[in-house]
């Protein structure tokens, strides 16, 4: 048996006082009511970078600078495999709207630890703490 696999670009955006946008998936559909750093499916003859982009725009109605690649993570759920492509990114433009999900927020760091995240996030997480303060 093999598990629909997703494709998924995922946006770390940072903002000028060092904090990252995260949002709240809506509640009901899957993974509901969890936060996540915001993205979505590559389609087909897109790069990463452009989805990241895209996304963003489409999700949170603002202009991000998509910069480098922090890691990517192949992740197993019980009705599906993922992989999340996660980049560093920089918001340039726009204030950021719940467009397709039920809230988003700036916070720091240490903030994420009163979030709860899908499972796969454990590993971003733990990588961003260990870039900052090495
Ligand atoms: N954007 C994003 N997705 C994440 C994160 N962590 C994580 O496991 N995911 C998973 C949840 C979703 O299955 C998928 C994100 O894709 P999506 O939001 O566009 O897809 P979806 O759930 O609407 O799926 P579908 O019903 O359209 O098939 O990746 C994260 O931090 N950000
Ligand atoms: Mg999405």
């Amino acid at each position: 048996m093999s598990l629909p696999h997703k494709f998924i670009g995922v946006a770390v955006i940072w903002n000028d006082r060092g904090q990252i946008l995260i949002d709240k998936r809506r509640q009901g559909g899957l993974m509901g009511g969890l936060w996540e750093f915001p993205g979505g499916k590559i389609e087909p003859g897109e790069t990463v970078e452009e989805c990241i982009k895209r996304e963003i725009w489409e999700e949170l109605g603002i202009e991000i600078q998509v910069g480098d690649r922090l890691m990517t993570i192949d992740h197993i759920y019980s009705q599906f495999a993922v992989t999340l492509t996660v980049h560093h990114c920089r918001h340039t433009n726009g204030e950021p709207q719940p467009l397709e999900c039920d809230e988003v927020r700036w916070v720091t760091l240490d903030e994420l630890d009163f979030y709860t995240f899908p499972e796969a996030n454990f590993q971003i997480i733990n990588a961003l703490r260990n870039i900052v303060r090495g």
